[in-house]
């Protein structure tokens, strides 16, 4: 590199990959992850459920469509910090308010460019999620060493909780509505919306959209919400958003929420985080993953139809199919890894699925689960 590096990347293992900072300055601890979507930078950087994660763009033109408060899926960027292969540019799209860089350093988000991510995502791989440090300096002054230890003195995902963090603090009403550009594509209209409530332990803007698309009215509630709280709402269905951190780890309060809106007989939909929440809850295991997925195109077979659906992946952790009891049913599988992508109640409609079925931006093969939680209220009318 020909000029003096601003930002550097310490692995736990001691690698250390130099480059340009970009955004807020200062130093981060996360678990470093790769994303190989080739466009939606700025949905994955707000997805809630990178918080703690920063993400390796595999794609290396990120920042070129600038940033847009209607592509926001939360308030804030939650992944820590990005890593990039070229230096954002200006932007160059219609739809642009400002530029990524300024965006991300009036957020208090790090970025890093001119890495070569191809040879970092390979590390990535080999070691499956190390820790890093992410540091950015306009002096270019690094103690290594001390960021070396940091990532290496950091716990990690493993049995932490951070959706009851990204949630939302008071419960509220969606009245944003349904996706704009839908227009009749897929819409469904009810004479009498389904009364819906999503326990938000992290959820994408687009996740709640699409809700009201397929016929709801949304109300969210913070994760931490007990059954009696959610029933007081007398919703028709309940859905269990994404969010971040270790399934394991919400044990205290959205399990045995969960547990206790099964015993109440209530439709139910989960994705990601809310599909491994209902697993547990249901009594199956979670794991973490060697390797996550963190992707747009990511292949997943419908194990009941044999139909492949091509999916948006955020996860590393995973729901177990050898320790799913007798009465729940797998429904979909990675064909990356077999690893469990979807299970169903035999008897009950509960249904979830560990990929992003509203997959802001796309594709959306998966838009169907949807339609299916509505009919599944509709049954019940
Ligand atoms: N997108 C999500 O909801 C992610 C779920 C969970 N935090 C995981 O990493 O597996």
């Amino acid at each position: 590199m020909a000029t003096k590096p601003t930002a550097c990347l310490a692995l736990a293992d001691g690698t250390v990959f130099y480059g340009r900072g970009f955004g807020a300055t200062g130093e981060v601890v996360a678990e470093l992850v790769f994303n190989t979507a080739m466009t939606g930078y700025q949905e994955i950087m707000t997805d809630p459920s990178y918080a703690s994660q920063i993400v390796t763009f595999t794609f290396p033109h990120i920042g070129n469509t600038g940033v847009t408060p209607e592509d926001d899926e939360a308030q804030d960027p939650m992944a820590s910090g990005i890593v990039v292969r070229w230096d954002p540019t200006e932007p160059s799209n219609w739809r642009a308010t400002a530029e990524l860089t300024d965006w991300m350093a009036r957020r208090g988000r790090i970025g890093i460019g001119g890495v070569d991510t191809r040879r970092l995502t390979r590390a990535i791989r080999q070691q499956g999620a190390p820790h890093v440090v992410l540091a950015h300096d306009p002096d270019g002054n690094f103690d290594i060493e001390s960021l070396v230890a940091k990532a290496r003195d950091w716990t990690g995902l493993v049995g932490l909780d951070l959706a009851r963090d990204v949630s939302c603090a008071q419960s509220y009403r969606w009245d944003e509505g349904a996706w704009d550009w839908a227009k009749g594509f897929g819409r469904v209209t009810e004479d009498r919306p389904f009364k819906v409530v999503a326990l938000d332990y992290g959820a994408k803007r687009n996740i709640l959209r699409s809700l009201v698309t397929y016929g709801a009215e949304v109300t969210v509630l913070p994760a931490t919400a007990t059954a009696e709280e959610v029933m007081a709402h007398e919703p028709e269905g309940v859905f269990l958003s994404n969010g971040p951190g270790d399934p394991a780890a919400t044990g205290e309060y959205a399990v045995p929420m969960i547990r206790d809106l099964l015993d109440r007989d209530m439709p139910i939909f989960g994705i990601c985080l809310g599909h491994q929440m209902l697993a547990l809850a249901l009594g199956a295991r979670t794991v973490k993953m060697g390797h996550g997925h963190h992707g747009a195109n990511h292949p997943v077979r419908d194990v009941e139809t044999g139909k492949v659906e091509i999916t948006s992946m955020n996860h590393g952790f995973a729901v177990d199919s050898q320790s799913l009891p007798q009465g729940v049913i797998e429904t979909h599988v990675s064909l990356f890894d077999g690893s469990n992508c979807g299970i169903r109640m035999a008897d009950r409609p509960v249904f979830s699925v560990q990929h992003h079925p509203e997959a802001a931006p796309g594709p959306q093969d998966s838009l169907y689960l949807f339609e299916r939680f509505a009919e599944s209220m509709r049954a019940r009318r």
